[in-house]
């Protein structure tokens, strides 16, 4: 269904056109003047629009319409042989028009044309976001990364609906994503949702959509993801905070692929595909009857888990580079490079945010790094593991006995180690003597886990 505003103070040609467009299955409200006019248009997929109105004149609504973010279509309506105005008004960004008086059929003409315009105008849109996405799956040689991506190339081509488990920030979505790109809806919409942020009817109206008056503050009609996505995939984050109520109505959906608005009887068919991710685990909140069993069993068919990137060694180096070249773009700044240490201690670290945490640490170093990124450029926690266990050695022989990146680790901890014994643990004169500064020498002191300065 398509929300129309008709924007005309003669309330005789008002009621007739709106007559016609809500025989016609539309959603209409009515305008009496302009300013009138602007606020409904928001959101709203056409506005018919007469030019000489009180308040504000159709010129300046369609002037000030430019600043919406979402600016319905315009048809204006115009006096009979008033072309110039007309033409201004094309000029002005109105889309089609329509001179007094008119008969029915080229209204229903001329309205068609433009919502059709208007909804290859949002597919367009659509497409070209998700294609700037759809080749973000980085991999790198993890073999279990490797049996999800045979298991997406298998599962995506079928309507199957997919239940994606992993840890925060571990891909789930960037997974739904191949999925929906690498399935024949792949050219239609992708959407997500996240059932964690929306609660109660917020949720079911932003997923089914809701009728006028449906809830408190529901003060017009709403499409919900599951029509707006018609024909392509509908991602739901979070699965697991869905409340039992909605998780019937969703398995509904799944099931007859049947579902109504809030606040409505009628029953309307969905064409989308499911795919679910979660963080918890579904079998504990069965147990805790937070999760129905029988959606949880629909779910599953095929799932797929997602290791943390911790257990994809594989993964991690590329990723980090990858990552890194991209904020690094995104900044206009040059790629840094990643020393020997740093790679190490990415490698060490257990990256407990996934690849969120590690985008988040490369945007950092992206921005903070200058030609290389030393492991000074990295939060204390990462750089940490890179210290924690270096072996303490006494002599610069034993150095020797060391693989290379121990021995490098030991002996930076030699060193701090000999000159905070000759400045007597004073930090200020061992960062002087080494010629680094003090924060810097602190940050590695506290590392080792050496002594802190003398008061
Ligand atoms: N393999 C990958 N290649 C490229 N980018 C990735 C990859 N995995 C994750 N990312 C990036 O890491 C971030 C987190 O990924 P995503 O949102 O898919 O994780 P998630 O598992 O859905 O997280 P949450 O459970 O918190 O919703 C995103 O910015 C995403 O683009």
């Amino acid at each position: 269904m398509n929300r129309i505003v008709v924007a005309d103070d003669d309330a005789g040609i008002a009621r007739i056109l709106s007559d016609r467009l809500r025989d016609a299955g539309h959603e209409v409200d009515v305008a009496r003047d302009g300013v009138e006019a602007l606020r409904m248009a928001e959101g709203a997929d056409l506005l018919l629009l007469d030019l000489e109105m009180p308040r504000m004149d159709g010129l300046t609504v369609l002037d000030s319409l430019r600043s919406l973010p979402a600016a319905p279509l315009v048809i204006v309506i115009t006096a009979h042989g008033d072309m110039a105005k007309a033409v201004r008004a094309m000029r002005a960004g109105a889309y089609d028009f329509i001179a007094k008086p008119f008969d029915s059929t080229t209204i229903q003409l001329v309205v068609r044309r433009a919502l059709e315009t208007r909804r290859l105008k949002a597919h367009v849109h659509s497409l070209r976001s998700e294609l700037g996405r759809k080749h973000l799956w980085v991999r790198g040689s993890d073999p279990a990364m490797a049996r999800i991506a045979d298991t997406v190339e298998r599962v995506a081509p079928s309507n199957a609906t997919v239940l994606l488990l992993g840890e925060t920030g571990t891909g789930k979505e960037v997974i739904a994503r191949a999925l929906h790109f690498q399935s024949n809806r792949g050219d239609q919409p992708f959407l997500a949702v996240n059932c964690a942020l929306l609660k109660g009817e917020l949720l079911e109206s932003e997923l089914f959509g809701h009728e006028k008056g449906a809830f408190t503050g529901a003060d017009r009609a709403r499409t919900g993801r599951v029509e707006t996505a018609r024909g392509g995939t509908l991602f739901l984050d979070e699965i697991g905070e869905m409340s039992p109520p909605l998780q019937a109505k969703l398995l509904r959906l799944l099931q007859e692929k049947e579902y109504e608005r809030l606040g409505s009887d009628r029953t309307l068919k969905a064409d989308v595909r499911v795919i679910a991710a979660t963080h918890r685990d579904l079998g504990a909140a069965i147990r805790e009857g937070s999760f129905r069993e029988d959606l949880y069993y629909r779910l599953k068919v095929i799932s797929i888990r997602i290791p943390p990137l911790r257990e994809r060694a594989g993964d991690i180096l590329p990723l980090a580079e990858w990552l890194l070249e991209q904020h690094a773009a995104e900044a206009g700044r040059t790629i840094p490079k990643l020393t020997e240490e740093v790679r190490q201690a990415v490698l060490r670290y257990g990256w407990p945010g996934n690849v969120r945490e590690l985008s988040n640490v490369m945007q950092r170093c992206a921005l903070l790094a200058g030609d290389t990124v030393s492991l000074f450029d990295l939060s204390e926690e990462l750089v940490g593991g890179a210290f924690s266990d270096a072996t303490p050695v006494t002599s610069t022989e034993e150095l020797f006995e060391l693989p290379y990146n121990e021995a490098v680790a030991a002996a930076r901890r030699l060193i701090l180690q000999r000159a905070l014994e000759r400045s007597g643990g004073h930090q200020t004169r061992a960062a002087e003597q080494l010629g680094v500064t003090q924060p810097y020498l602190s940050r590695l002191a506290k590392q080792l886990g050496l002594r802190r300065d003398e008061p």
